[in-house]
């Protein structure tokens, strides 16, 4: 995407403008922008510029073209970074931000350049709370650029909207609104009142369709559910894939070598077939978690290489699957039920959909609107339905406000309906929004259904319509919970293993509702065996961790891989990840044994170290090479891969953390501070480490306890040096976390 220098678009130089720039892992940060763009067109004179991902923005912050500050003294960029992983940054910003970090910068790179930035994060990952987004802030104010606007911090966990609720604050509440206004007349001492505050005028965020053409062909099709494979559209509907690819996604070459040559966006999906689907959960328990083995299929490795550790493997430890989900034919079948008559009559016939790219003016006034170029060139409408649109995710407010225009004047109820989908988008009525969306868990297809108006005669509502407004399905991550080098077969296929909750209950009005990606997956092989995936690995947290000796390290350095402790630490689906370390660890070393016995050298069998200095429960920490602190609710009901350990219990200790089975209840991080002397003394005196998984305040909580206890044990009580040695941990892959909501 091109945008527009400030200097050649501003349409006047007393006219403030600014570029719109985000960063996000799930589309939320996207959203707060299009949410933001939308209101400042209504409240303010600014001219808005762009709207989107750092890196595509042309020119970059670093390109932003010097020597013309006099004209741009009132451009400013508006920034919105979401913070993933451990505090670090989203995909879609990690090449600006690795330039930004370059040594070489001066620091008036920035010189001249204003940016006001609202990040988005968690507060339950503590200190890590919006880290990327401060972390932004800071660097951008190190090469010069000045902040014009108090920066904004979104939680998920705000009450009434989440980061929405805490987004509007910050526009309304004088700080974003104040800034403009003062950029926009920067004489100006006292800060304008706004007018129009509480507009519900919706001409200015009309839809536009006019990007797209659809045209409807005569032949009609029934079989959506596996549209995507049948030739006709195979290559429309590849590309779509292809586009949702994460950025950092590994790409497999025709022999599904990881090669780095695709460039991003053209990375089609891995294709897999489910081979095993089972249970681990109690058959009585409420919970339903899945351990679903996958197969991949045709991927040829180099067959001369025969060693585990030589073989080039498709995937490390640790990784992250990343499934592309398709809607269930009955929930397609009801949305279609929801759509103007028009519409249903031509659901099974084929539409070849033509994208029109806007012309530069145009594309500025729909800023972050309502063009989404990429949808398959063929296909149904009830094809797209299943495979590309995102109908079980919940409306956006500004996506309510979007639809509101096609409530039926002709109806009884279109006005009212109109002004209620208005009204749910405002500020104002957020609490409205969390009853009525959030907490009842309404999709598209419920709001629809809701607002019966909108399939009313007169309603206006077209595939066109559809295509601006519904988002696009979007890839859901899954740690994989297998070890990569004996989930490897000699002819290059591999597997690949995951832990899935299905996520399912009851809403506070007695709806019932499911998460569709865990839902998917969990019908998968009951549905038919022949059945396909498609899917993606990319890097997580725990990627490219000193598990594997590399091949130039002397004998003794790969002994000390195998030598070392690993502590892991994880609740409930988190020791997907962690069995995958664990597991891998296993088969590295016995591949080394194997090899060492063939090599006839003389290094000992891997005997448990011991410490003299020990306490009793030191030594019986001490004698296991991996110790995994699990927390779950019973022992018999959701005690993951119990067995397993079992047969691992030579190597490895097993903490367990089970919640419901006393009065009070126990989590993984009072086991860790019970336990925390012997802990670690045996992971830090042997030079150890520590891999945490699950949710984000688990993991917290574990490393303050870690943290406490490092101190108290080691350091004569010195938290800020036990602070200093985790970071150093974390700089040597010897401390990682992987959390997630
Ligand atoms: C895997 C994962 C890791 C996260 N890590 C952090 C974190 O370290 N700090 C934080 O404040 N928020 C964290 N979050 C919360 C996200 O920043 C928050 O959900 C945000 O609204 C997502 O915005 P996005 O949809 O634009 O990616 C994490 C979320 C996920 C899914």
């Amino acid at each position: 995407m091109t945008m527009t220098t400030p200097s050649s678009s501003s349409s006047s130089s007393s006219t403030a403008s600014c570029t719109i720039v985000y960063s996000t892992q799930t589309g939320r940060a996207r959203a707060c922008a299009r949410r933001t763009a939308r209101i400042l067109r209504e409240k303010t004179q600014l001219t808005l510029l762009g709207g989107t991902p750092f890196d595509e923005l042309v020119p970059s912050f670093l390109d932003y073209p010097h020597g013309q500050q006099q004209q741009q003294q009132n451009h400013f960029f508006l920034l919105f970074v979401s913070t993933t992983g451990d505090g670090v940054h989203c995909d879609s910003i990690a090449q600006t931000w690795k330039s930004l970090l370059k040594k070489s910068l001066s620091s008036n790179k920035l010189q001249g350049v204003q940016f006001a930035l609202f990040c988005l994060g968690d507060r339950a990952y503590g200190p890590q709370f919006c880290a990327a987004g401060r972390k932004l802030a800071v660097r951008l104010m190190q090469l010069g650029a000045t902040s014009c606007c108090e920066v904004g911090y979104g939680d998920d966990n705000t009450p009434n909207g989440g980061c929405f609720a805490d987004l509007d604050r910050w526009i309304q509440q004088q700080l974003l609104l104040s800034s403009i206004i003062l950029l926009e007349q920067p004489n100006t001492s006292t800060v304008a009142v706004m007018t129009n505050s509480n507009t519900t005028d919706t001409t200015t965020t009309r839809v536009d369709t006019s990007h797209y053409k659809v045209t409807v062909l005569q032949e009609q099709t029934k079989d959506a559910m596996d549209q995507w494979q049948q030739d006709w559209c195979q290559e429309s509907y590849q590309a779509f894939f292809a586009h949702q690819s994460p950025m950092t996604a590994y790409r497999y070459d025709s022999q599904a070598n990881s090669t780095n040559n695709t460039p991003p966006q053209q990375n089609k999906p891995l294709i897999a077939q489910v081979e095993s689907n089972t249970r681990l959960t109690a058959p009585d328990w409420d919970q339903n978690t899945r351990h679903i083995r996958l197969q991949l299929t045709g991927y040829n490795n180099n067959k001369k290489q025969t060693t585990p550790t030589e073989r080039q493997l498709p995937y490390q430890a640790g990784d992250i699957a990343t499934i592309m989900p398709c809607n269930p034919p009955t929930e397609v079948e009801r949305f279609i039920q929801t759509l103007p008559t028009a519409l249903q009559t031509i659901a099974d016939k084929v539409l070849h959909l033509d994208y029109y790219q806007q012309q530069q003016q145009q594309q500025q006034a729909n800023l972050l609107g309502d063009a989404f170029p990429h949808w398959p060139a063929h296909c149904t409408l009830r094809g797209w339905l299943t495979y590309c649109a995102d109908i079980h995710a919940p409306p956006e407010r500004e996506d309510l406000r979007a639809i509101s225009q096609f409530c039926s004047h002709e109806h009884d109820m279109g006005a009212a309906q109109r002004d209620k989908l208005l009204s749910l988008s405002e500020t104002a009525a957020s609490a409205l929004y969390v009853d009525y969306i959030l907490r009842e868990k309404r999709c598209w297809t419920d709001v629809l259904y809701d607002f019966d108006s909108l399939r009313h005669l007169g309603s206006g509502l077209t595939v066109e319509a559809l295509l601006a407004i519904v988002p696009p399905m979007r890839p859901r991550d899954f740690s994989i919970a297998s070890a990569p080098t004996t989930s490897t077969k000699p002819d290059g296929d591999f597997v690949v293993e995951l832990c899935v909750a299905v996520v399912e209950g009851t809403t506070p009005l007695g709806r019932s509702y499911h998460g569709l990606c865990s839902h998917y997956l969990s019908t998968l092989l009951l549905q038919d065996s022949t059945t396909v995936l498609q899917m993606w690995i990319r890097p997580g947290s725990f990627h490219g961790l000193p598990l594997t000796p590399s091949q130039n390290d002397t004998t003794s350095e790969k002994r000390r891989w195998f030598e070392n402790p690993v502590l892991c630490i994880g609740a409930g689906t988190g020791v997907a990840p962690l069995r995958g370390l664990i597991l891998e660890r296993e088969a590295v070393r016995a591949a080394q044994q194997k090899s060492d016995v063939a090599d006839s050298s003389t290094i000992a069998p891997f005997a448990a170290t011991t410490n003299g200095d020990a306490t009793n429960e030191t030594q019986t920490l001490n004698q296991y090479d991996n110790l995994l602190v699990f927390g779950c609710r019973k022992r018999d009901a959701d005690y993951y891969y119990q067995n397993e350990w079992t047969q691992l219990q030579n190597r490895m200790v097993v903490i367990p953390a089970f919640s419901r089975e006393q009065a009070r209840k126990v989590y993984v991080q009072q086991l860790i501070k019970q336990n925390g002397e012997a802990i670690v003394r045996h992971i830090m005196e042997n030079d150890g480490a520590i891999y945490i998984a699950g949710g984000p305040s688990m993991a917290r909580y574990s490393k303050e306890e870690l943290i406490d206890a490092t101190a108290r044990v080691l350091l004569d009580g010195d938290e800020k040096k036990a602070n200093l040695l985790f970071k150093k941990m974390q700089a040597r892959g010897r401390f990682r976390v992987e959390a997630w909501s």
